[in-house]
């Protein structure tokens, strides 16, 4: 049996004890899941799930109460238990939302609004354009039961590339495909990179179902962190040259996969390996990365269709794939998937674990997203089916991540009013797996027509990777000229020099102060042509930004910046590099007349470092 937990807390309340929390955390490692909706506001002026309807009695005994106070009584309790179970005998998947405190006839004032709901969602599976932004459908749901497909070409789409994902899979595991030099005469591990939906779906799968001795094990890469990326590499060791790299991209250019594969790539030059003979993309078609695949003549490309969403494509190649090669049976997950849907589109709410899952959501956050959701898996396999959750409601219902603490058994929980719903499955299997994926997914969709926001687009997903494209143009041109600064110290000095002054900085790189960091702290992307000259102290002037400042932290992978007081208008900024000691200082930048230090990108506390002239250090 496994369960995992949903549990209900408003943010503020557990904002307070999550200190506590987090430390005794460990590998049941909670997610927090926002509800909220877009574009609301997160505490609501009034609820609008609670309005109890005329003539209806909330659980509470108390006229006055909200309603919220679950029931206590355990007899009474056991009858709701018993009125509401959830059986999916087939899937062998139980679905309790006794403890969540709606009152008697909450469904039914809730009935038109999900079978408007249901309807919508039929209309998507039926091929409507239910993402407008980009012209787009969502089939998710074909890529389980291809009949559903609206049209024969999509259906055979989808056939072949399952069908080609089993061949290639099996080729690869009976040695039938080699690697050129490998002394196993095999491939015995695989190398995944790809971030976010291309990188959380596999993720899962590999911890949930992998067995213990794969015929091929998997690594990923999932962040464009250099330590992280090297550290993948360096487990590897000699076996890189009996390593699959599969890179998962659906838009083919997101810059931190990119760096993975630059870094990956280069690895494999450095142990005199051909890339090309070893590396797999999934991606759409023509692509950055399918060009580059087709051109560089990878061993195979799989397509990702458009009509398939980043955090809904683990039913695709993005996750048959490597779980294919991992030895599980992909064909047992889908049909799980494909079980559930079934279910799913049952209009009779009470028979419909999504759709009681997005009303019990609905009730439980007010219908405006009034408290974060926690999941707590009760089965270590299932850990990250917390973390996959969080980017298919974060990006499906878009509120910014929360993280906060709660934990305890379910009567804990309960007798400090928590509201939860408990999911069990017999057996964490292909099939089970594949069921919880496709619960999820239809109830995030309903959940999303019930509160009237689209789940399907992603406003902001698309900007942030043009964001990213400027500050990386950004970045190139500052680190041109701290190189030249390098350069110009190095003549003059045997070691590296302590302290630099860059004058008209702004200028020199044509930076627009109006220009908005849009990543935080020690992003790195620019792997390849990292700033490796250290100076003790780096003096910027003019004054310069926060933002400026920040794309400079991010060159020299720095962690943290510290600031000095109290000189008005006058900051030393104290710029650490994770990997030195503290006595150790890397850099620090010296702003003249910076502006306000407010800017959210970094943390800052006060620092006794005295404020230095120029010619004193000189
Ligand atoms: O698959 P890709 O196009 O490389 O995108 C990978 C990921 O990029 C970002 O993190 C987006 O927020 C995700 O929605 C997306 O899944």
């Amino acid at each position: 049996m496994a369960s995992t937990q949903g549990i209900y807390s408003s943010s503020s309340n557990v904002k307070t004890r999550r200190s506590l929390l987090d430390a005794k955390l460990s590998r049941r490692e909670p997610s927090f899941v926002p509800v909220s909706p877009a574009c609301r506001p997160v505490c609501p002026a009034k609820s609008v799930a609670r309005d109890t309807p005329p003539g209806l009695s909330p659980i509470s005994n108390s006229p006055h109460s909200m309603a919220t106070t679950p029931e206590k009584d355990p007899i009474s309790l056991w009858n709701r238990y018993v009125d509401w179970l959830y059986q999916h005998k087939d899937l062998g998947l139980y679905l309790d939302v006794s403890r969540i405190g709606f009152p008697d006839g909450f469904f039914e004032k809730m009935d038109s609004k999900m079978q408007r709901a249901l309807a919508a969602m039929q209309e998507l599976e039926m091929g409507a354009i239910a993402n407008p932004d980009e012209g787009r459908m969502v089939g998710h749901y074909w890529l389980r039961n291809p009949s559903l497909a609206p049209n024969s070409s999509l259906r055979l789409q989808i056939e072949k590339t399952l069908d080609s994902v089993c061949e290639f899979a099996n080729k690869i595991i009976s040695a039938e495909i080699k690697p050129p030099s490998s002394p196993h005469g095999r491939f015995t591990q695989i190398l995944s990179i790809g971030i976010g939906g291309s990188a959380l779906g596999p993720q899962f799968v590999a911890e949930a179902l992998a067995p213990d001795n794969p015929p091929l094990k998997v690594r990923f890469i999932d962040n464009t962190d250099p330590a992280g990326i090297d550290h993948q590499i360096a487990q590897l060791g000699p076996e890189l040259a009996s390593t699959l790299v599969i890179v998962i991209s659906k838009s083919g250019g997101t810059p931190e996969t990119r760096n993975g594969l630059l870094e990956v790539q280069k690895a494999f030059r450095d142990a005199g390996l051909e890339f090309s003979k070893q590396g797999v993309a999934i991606t759409q078609e023509n692509s950055l990365l399918d060009n580059t695949a087709r051109i560089e003549r990878w061993l195979a490309r799989f397509p990702m269709f458009d009509w398939v969403g980043g955090r809904t494509s683990v039913m695709s190649a993005v996750g048959l794939l490597p779980a294919a090669l991992q030895g599980i049976d992909i064909r047992e997950m889908l049909v799980g998937a494909s079980l559930m849907d079934e279910a799913n589109r049952k209009i009779v709410v009470k028979n419909n674990p999504a759709a009681l899952l997005a009303l019990c959501w609905y009730w439980a956050t007010d219908g405006v997203g009034s408290k974060d959701m926690v999941v707590l898996p009760y089965k270590d396999s299932l850990l990250l089916f917390s973390r996959y959750l969080q980017q298919l409601v974060m990006e499906s219902l878009g509120k910014e991540l929360d993280l906060d603490g709660n934990r305890g058994t379910r009567s804990a929980l309960y007798s400090n009013d928590r509201e939860s719903i408990t999911v069990t499955v017999q057996e964490v299997n292909p099939r089970s797996v594949g069921a919880l994926i496709a619960l999820y997914e239809r109830a995030v969709g309903l959940y999303a027509y019930l509160v009237n926001i689209n789940a399907y687009h992603q406003p902001g997903v698309e900007a942030g990777k043009k964001a990213a494209g400027e500050i990386l143009a950004l970045q190139k041109r500052v680190l041109a000229i701290l190189n030249e600064a390098r350069c110009v110290a190095a003549e003059s000095v045997l070691r590296p020099p302590r302290y630099c002054f860059f004058d008209n900085i702004e200028q020199k790189i044509a930076f627009d102060a109006d220009f908005q960091q849009p990543f935080s702290g020690s992003d790195d992307c620019l792997l390849q042509q990292r700033f490796f000259f250290a100076p003790l102290l780096l003096y910027l002037s003019p004054p310069s930004s926060l933002s400026l400042l920040s794309i400079v932290a991010s060159l020299l992978s720095v962690s943290f910046i510290t600031m000095t007081s109290p000189t008005p208008l006058r900051y030393v900024l104290m710029l650490m590099n994770g990997d030195v000691s503290l006595d150790a200082f890397i850099v620090s930048v010296l702003l003249l007349n910076a502006e306000s230090c407010t800017h959210p990108s970094f943390s800052y506390r006060p620092y006794a470092f005295p404020l230095p002239s120029q010619s004193s250090l000189l």
